[in-house]
């Protein structure tokens, strides 16, 4: 892959994105990461690593460095970053770009230092730090440059980012660690108390993808479930409905709606005289979630659009913002406010 000058990378806890002026999304892996643990060697990264979680013999182990919306491995992180970076930019020595990193909201000083080194030593010229529903409210494609309020939620693996932008800045906003992930978690929960069945985190995200739904579906929908009976211990698979999903998803869904109608009480009133103009955008693989939009719609009243490619949306918004960041720079209210 040739060289190029401006880099916007998603560090997602589930997924990392990378996007190139003029190219648009060039990677798009799971942060996984699978390591040799008598050796410290990196065996594979991303979706071969995914291949491999829960499925590893006892000398290999397949990790998500970054969980929770936190990173929970530094080291690995830094090496799953620099490996992606050199894997879509290249690798030399003369050429370096200016590099946009998105991390999650929940991220500490030491580790936004450990992102922007891990960036530099993989060859960034310049290497910036994003707060994401920034990010994923210029990829949703908002005009948040005015003085008019713009509601996001990024629903992502780890956490979900509840934000109001007006003027290029966060009004208010909050994160929680209920995404994704929880959503997972959740249905792993309800197989296992009202089934009997221990299933893996790779069926709970399959059967959320499949037949998981936020909202009463018109038609039911019905898949055949696969684990291990926890009273007789063999394999045993049954059929569950999308009616049973939502039962096992509603209380992450109620954090969610709750979140989203805590910054709506603490937005300021001409702001959220515009929300209810122009509506909630979602974003984030978990806005792909059936029916979740009509759910935020009912608790919030307010309409809610997901937003086109919605896991894309971060990766993108990161990368154009590096084509304004100079005229950001020169306006230190919002170089305060956007950039960490
Ligand atoms: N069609 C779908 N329906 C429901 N959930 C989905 C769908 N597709 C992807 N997801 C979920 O979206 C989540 C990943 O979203 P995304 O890639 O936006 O996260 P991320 O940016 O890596 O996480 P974070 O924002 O927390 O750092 C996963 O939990 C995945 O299971």
């Amino acid at each position: 892959m040739g060289f190029t000058d401006e880099v916007g990378i998603d560090l997602g806890t589930a997924n990392v994105l990378v996007y190139i002026k003029g190219k648009g999304v060039v990677l798009n892996e799971p942060s996984v990461v699978a390591i040799n643990r008598d050796t410290n060697e990196i065996l594979a990264v991303g979706e071969e690593a995914r291949q491999m979680l829960g499925r590893t013999p006892s000398n290999i182990i397949a990790v998500r460095p970054l969980r929770d919306g936190v990173i929970s491995d530094y080291d690995v992180t830094e090496r799953m970053l620099k490996y992606f970076i050199r894997k879509t930019c290249g690798n030399s020595r003369f050429f370096k770009p200016r590099i946009m990193v998105c991390v999650p909201s929940g991220v500490t000083e030491v580790e936004k230092r450990a992102v922007r080194e891990a960036a530099t030593q993989a060859g960034g010229k310049a290497v910036f730090l994003m707060e994401e529903p920034v990010a994923a409210a210029i990829g949703a494609g908002l005009d948040i440059s005015k003085p008019d309020g713009v509601m996001i939620i990024d629903i992502g693996g780890g956490t979900t980012d509840v934000a109001v932008i007006s003027l290029g800045g966060i009004v208010t906003s909050t994160s929680v660690k209920v995404a994704g992930d929880k959503f997972d978690e959740a249905i792993i929960k309800y197989m296992r108390k009202e089934h009997k069945l221990y299933i893996g985190e790779r069926t709970a995200e399959e059967m959320k993808i499949t037949i998981g739904t936020a909202y009463p579906r018109e038609e039911m929908v019905v898949k055949e479930c696969r684990g291990r009976d926890l009273v007789t211990g063999l394999p045993k698979s049954i059929e569950i409905t999308s009616k049973e999903m939502m039962e096992a998803l509603d209380e992450p869904l109620q954090v969610i709606c709750e979140v989203a109608h805590g910054v709506l009480e603490r937005t300021p009133p001409e702001l959220s005289a515009d929300i209810s103009n122009s509506g909630i955008v979602i974003t984030g693989g978990g806005a792909l979630l059936h029916g979740i939009d009509k759910r935020i719609e009912e608790r919030t009243g307010i309409t809610v659009r997901i937003a086109e490619d919605p896991k894309s949306c971060v990766a993108i918004g990161t990368g154009k913002a590096l084509n304004s960041i100079d005229a950001i720079e020169n306006n230190q209210m919002n170089k305060r406010r956007s950039y960490i």
